[in-house]
């Protein structure tokens, strides 16, 4: 298993290139299932994760090939209703195959994905609402095995808890059902809006996509569209936390800072200069005290989750006390116990992790246990004394287009110990 070796003390400087978001680019590459054409995707992250859904998506007959960032996905092939285990197993997000399948072809089976690291994550919400539009929904074996007779049915649906997949699952479905699907509190993320925008491009009637409220009006098909994916909002805030953390400076290109505001509006508070041009972000240390900051996690527009491992590994670096509440993910700081072997001064008190002054962060060996946590232990390891061995990288590679490239081009000394 792959590792990185990071020798610690560097200061962060430079530029660097933020990749499509890989939280956009999954959902979209199932709404090509949908599609009865080829659609064209541009800005496409080169991820462990886009990978499985590439092998996912050939499974079931779709052709899917690669030129530069983009990949080319024809859902007119599509034969099969099928979504093994083995695929499902390595990506949670598979399970958003489910909608397209069942509005498109009536019936699909998808292996159920089963918890993680970072909690039990249920789909009992996707299932729900693919029931309320007329689908006959039974488990057995491990399997979501849905049917429909005939189209599925424009529904109201209401979900008690936000939650994006499920948003993102039935808004597919709602695309090719028959008559109006409204659903309420919707998940508000610019990935659920980027997703919208790509069924609008395909030919879908959407509107309120980014509110609480999403209608749908089914139309008879979908074509195959062209769309660029939006920037990645999470590799941006962890460049920018990576850079703060370090006290140095990073220019993120190709970046929206329209995803990102209530990050932008934690680094300010930790005393970032932060300057915003275009689809640029630029992040100043330089000279300016690291200052901790609360952070409590809440659905778009609140703070994202996806974020709270990197800002608690900032809080350590930082001057002064600060506490992390987690809300969204029942068991999201398998990152502490491991900041701690590195002489982090955390603790932790049910969801909130209390962060103290540290006095000395040493280098030392520690594994990565999901995307996220991993992420912070590399932050830490770039700032601290010495030398950090990150083991389990392949959680990182799920989500981070080669970021040991990208850290070595801003000074990190970062390297890649194939095992
Ligand atoms: C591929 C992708 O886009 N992943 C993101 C997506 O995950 P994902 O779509 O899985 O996350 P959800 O928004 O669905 O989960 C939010 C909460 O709702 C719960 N829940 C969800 C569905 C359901 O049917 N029942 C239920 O109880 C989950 O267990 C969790 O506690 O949103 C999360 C929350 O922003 C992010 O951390 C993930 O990076
Ligand atoms: C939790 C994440 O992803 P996933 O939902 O794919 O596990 C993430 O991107 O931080």
């Amino acid at each position: 298993m792959d590792q990185f070796v990071i020798q610690g003390g560097t200061q962060l400087a430079g530029e660097v290139t933020i990749s499509g978001a890989k939280n956009a680019a999954l959902p979209i590459l199932f709404a090509a299932l949908l599609a009865d054409g080829k659609s064209t995707f541009r800005n496409v992250p080169q991820l462990r994760d886009i990978g499985t859904t590439e092998a996912l998506l050939k499974t079931l007959g779709a052709e899917v090939a690669w030129q530069g960032d983009t990949l080319v996905v024809d859902g007119s092939c599509v034969d099969k209703v099928l979504a093994p285990y083995e695929l499902v197993k390595q990506m949670r997000a598979s399970v958003l195959a489910l909608g397209p399948l069942l509005a498109r072809f009536g019936q699909a089976q998808v292996s159920l994905p089963g918890g993680c690291a970072i909690g039990a994550r249920p789909v009992d919400l996707h299932i729900q609402g693919l029931a309320r539009m007329g689908a006959d929904i039974k488990v057995e074996n491990g399997y979501i095995h849905a049917k429909s007779a005939g189209r599925l049915k424009g529904a109201e649906i209401f979900m008690d808890m936000v939650s994006v997949g499920a948003t993102e699952n039935l808004l597919m479905a709602a695309t090719l059902a028959d008559g109006r699907t409204v659903l309420e509190n919707a998940a508000q993320e610019p990935e659920v809006v980027d997703l919208a925008n790509c069924l609008i491009a395909m030919g879908a009637k959407i509107s309120g996509a980014g509110s609480k409220c999403i209608v749908i009006d089914g139309v008879e098909r979908l074509q195959g569209c062209e769309h660029a994916i939006l920037p990645d909002r999470i590799e941006t805030g962890t460049f920018l936390v990576a850079a703060a953390m370090s006290g140095g400076e990073v220019l993120c290109r190709h970046a929206d800072y329209h995803s990102l505001e209530p990050v932008i509006e934690k680094l300010r508070a930790a005393n970032a200069l932060i300057e915003l041009r275009d689809d640029q972000i630029y992040l100043d240390m330089r000279g300016r005290e690291l200052k901790a900051v609360n952070i409590k996690t809440m659905p778009h527009p609140g703070f994202p989750t996806d974020m709270q491992a990197q800002f608690t590994a900032l809080n350590v670096v930082a001057k002064g006390s600060a506490t992390i509440t987690e809300t969204i993910f029942e068991n999201r700081f398998m990152h502490v116990p491991e900041l701690q072997r590195m002489g982090a001064n955390i603790r932790l008190e049910g969801n909130t992790a209390i962060c103290g002054d540290t006095t000395r962060l040493t280098g030392a060996q520690v594994m990565a246990t999901d995307l996220r946590a991993s992420a912070s232990l590399i932050l830490t390891g770039i700032v601290a004394e010495g030398e950090t061995v990150v083991d389990r990288i392949y959680h990182v590679d799920r989500g981070y287009q080669r970021i040991e490239d990208k850290l070595s081009r801003l000074g990190a000394n970062i390297k890649r110990r194939h095992n």
